[in-house]
Order: C-alpha cells, then structure tokens, then sequence
C-alpha cells in the first residue's frame, strides 16, 4: 500500500500551472498584487490539473496522537497522561484545534496511533456499551461533520520505545502507522474533504520532531531542536543532548525514510508522513501545520520528492526546527504569529488565505469581462 501510494505521485501539471498563471494577469487587478497567493493559487492549479482548481471545502483537520517513550529522559514539563486527555478535549470540542475549526467550518478527526494511556470517552461520542474509548464502527461511512468530532482507534502499539536507549519503533511498526495516515486520507477524500489539515498530540513529541529534522536536512541538533512547550533551560540543553545521542546512536539514513521514522520519530510522525503521501496521490491539497507536520513533511519527501507539490505551509512555529526544515522543502509559511501549540491550530489560521488564493481564480472578473481599461 505505501508503495502503490508513493507510485502514485505525480508531478504537478504544468499546463494547468501556465493557465492560472495567463488568467491572473487577465484579472482586474495589477499583475502580482496578489503577492504569495498567485504562485499558491498556480501550485494548486498544478496539483489538481485544472485551472482554476477546485475550492478548498469542506475541509478536514486530521489529529493524530500518539506517546513517547522518549519522555524517561525528562525532556518535557508535562505528564504522559496528557495526550490521552486531551483527546478527551478534542472530543469533547473544549481545544484550541476544535474552537478555530468551528470558525473554519472544518471537521475534526482524532486517530490514536498510539496513545499510551487508555482514552476517556468523549462526549461527543454515542453512547458506550462497554466503558473506554467509544470507537465509531470501522464500516461505517465516514462523514465530514463540523460539529461532530470523531475518533478512529489505530493504535499501533501504546507509545513508542525510548529513542536514547533504542529504535523508537520497528520498521513494520512505522510501517503500520504510514498506513493508517495514507488510509485516513483516502478515507476523508472519498468523504468529500477538498482539503486535509495536519494536526497532533503527543507529549514529548517536539523531541522526535527535532530529531527528523535534523537526520533529513542534516541540521545540527542545536539548531534543530526548540523549546516544546516551553521547557526551561537545563531541561531545553538534556533535549538538545537526547537528539544529538541518539543521531549519533542510530545513524539514521535519509535515504531510508522508514528507517528514520523507526530509529528516531514517533507514530502521529510517522501517520502524518502517510497522510501526505495520501493527500498528494489524490492530487489534493494538505495543509501543514507547525513542527511535528514538517518534520512529518521531510519523511513524505523522502519517501516521494513530488508530494512536495501537494503541501501548503500553513504558518512558521516558533520552534526554529520547523524553520529549518521549510527551507529544506523550499516552502514559504502563510502566516507567521509566534504560534507554537500544534494540534493543527496554525494551519487552521491558514485555511482561510489557501481559500482565498483560489476563490480569486473562480471569481474575479477579467479586464476584458469587467470593461477595465488596461495600462
Ligand atoms: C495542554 C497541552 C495541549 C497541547 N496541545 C498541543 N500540544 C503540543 O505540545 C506537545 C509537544 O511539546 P513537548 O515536546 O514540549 O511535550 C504536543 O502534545 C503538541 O501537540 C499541547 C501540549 C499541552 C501541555
Ligand atoms: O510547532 C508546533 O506545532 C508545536 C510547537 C510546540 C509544541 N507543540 C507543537
């Protein structure tokens, strides 16, 4: 399945690119004025095959979680049990994701990769026989509802292994998780989403972010590894220490995608790489979000370098990895606000200009239509 995905992959349709780019200079609007939305609106155009493309909606926000064994090594404030209970949040509709996917108009899909502790039924769930997790009968349609948050259960295994001491996970365990983030892409397109917004949770999972960036592009572990949540400074320099120890353990290969996500990512990492590779063998947009998305991102470039043509940066975090890893994509960020939260938040901020870039191509009327006296 990971192979017949990345063989799908195509490069981006230049005819379609050229087309968007002889309209918007028919437009009523002075050529290029549009700044960055021009080139986003003729990278859309490409990847569709079609000018204009297709409106971005509905769109859908997928969250994967999963936990960290990398968490011994105290590399972040926060207790392991966090992630489960912020699915918990999620699904109850109480987090940041959920409160800018209401404005957005976005459904939200939470998938535990692999959670470490077991999940409280959310709210939003239907009603439990048994008590636990609420998980929604796999063969049942998926349906895109903005005001229903729904839980996949995928756990690959509960939490990954301790990269300081050993492979986070094993080829066929990162595998797994590729495969549920392709699967939960096909499953939210033939729902009808236009559009995928990445998103995560997992305690620690800043530390395994770092780490892939710094094995893809080659970064130092100093320049690749940020402060999380805001971990204080002898926590911030045992973070830098872990990710540069276990490079050096591991040797990762860039060229072996997998192993990489084995040796040193995570499972919502590894999921969110499957779920671009996804999004791009459907011709359809994702929408990235902060560090784990982009650090996910290199893992999808790895595996096939024309997915790169399917991601849109929503925005810049804060942490200097996502940074580094952007440029090593050759990707310009939408909006950039400091923010360093996750859970999709930043490219759910986005989703909004990504709409707008296109609806200017359906819309806006020519010189020629209009009757405007060119220059
Ligand atoms: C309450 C809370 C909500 C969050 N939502 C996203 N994150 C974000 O912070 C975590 C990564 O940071 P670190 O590597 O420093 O642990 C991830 O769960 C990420 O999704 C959160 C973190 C917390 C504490
Ligand atoms: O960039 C992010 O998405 C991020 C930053 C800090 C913590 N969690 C996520």
């Amino acid at each position: 399945m990971l192979e017949t995905t990345i063989a799908a992959i195509q490069p981006p349709d230049e005819s379609a690119m050229a087309d968007a780019r002889e309209l918007h200079g028919r437009l009523t609007k002075p050529a290029g004025s549009l700044g960055a939305l021009e080139e986003l609106s003729v990278r859309l155009a490409g990847l569709a095959g079609a000018c204009p493309p297709p409106l971005p909606e509905p769109a859908a926000v997928a969250i994967f979680a999963g936990d960290h064994g990398v968490h011994a090594q105290g590399v972040t404030p926060w207790p392991q049990e966090v992630t489960g209970q912020m699915i918990g949040n999620f699904l109850a509709g109480g987090a940041v994701v959920n409160a800018f996917a209401r404005q957005a108009g976005a459904s939200v899909t939470v998938v535990d990769v692999g959670v470490a502790t077991p999940l409280p039924a959310g709210p939003a769930q239907p009603a439990a026989e048994t008590s636990g997790p609420v998980v929604l009968d796999p063969s049942s349609p998926v349906v895109l509802d903005p005001s229903t948050p729904r839980l996949v259960a995928a756990s690959v295994r509960r939490g990954t292994r301790d990269l300081a001491v050993t492979a986070a996970l094993t080829r066929d365990e990162a595998r797994a998780a590729v495969q549920t983030g392709i699967r939960i892409a096909d499953e939210l397109i033939d729902a009808g989403a236009a559009i995928l917004l990445t998103g995560d949770m997992g305690i620690g999972n800043t530390t395994p972010a770092a780490a892939l960036i710094a094995a893809f592009t080659g970064a130092d572990p100093l320049d690749a590894t940020g402060r999380g949540t805001g971990v204080d400074d002898p926590t911030y320099a045992r973070k830098v220490a872990v990710v540069r120890a276990a490079l050096a353990r591991h040797a990762p290969d860039p060229a072996d995608p997998l192993g990489v996500l084995a040796a040193v990512g995570g499972l919502e990492h590894a999921a969110l790489a499957g779920l671009i590779l996804g999004a791009a063998a459907r011709r359809t947009p994702v929408l990235l979000d902060g560090v784990i998305a982009v650090s996910a991102a290199l893992a999808a470039a790895a595996f096939a370098p024309d997915a790169v043509s399917a991601m849109v940066a929503g925005h810049r975090s804060a942490e200097p990895g996502a940074t580094v890893a952007l440029r090593h994509l050759g990707l310009d960020p939408l909006i950039d606000l400091g923010l360093r939260l996750g859970e999709g938040t930043g490219a759910l901020l986005a989703l909004p200009v990504v709409t707008g870039a296109v609806r200017v191509l359906h819309e806006v009327a020519t010189f020629d239509s209009a009757g405007v006296a060119e220059k």
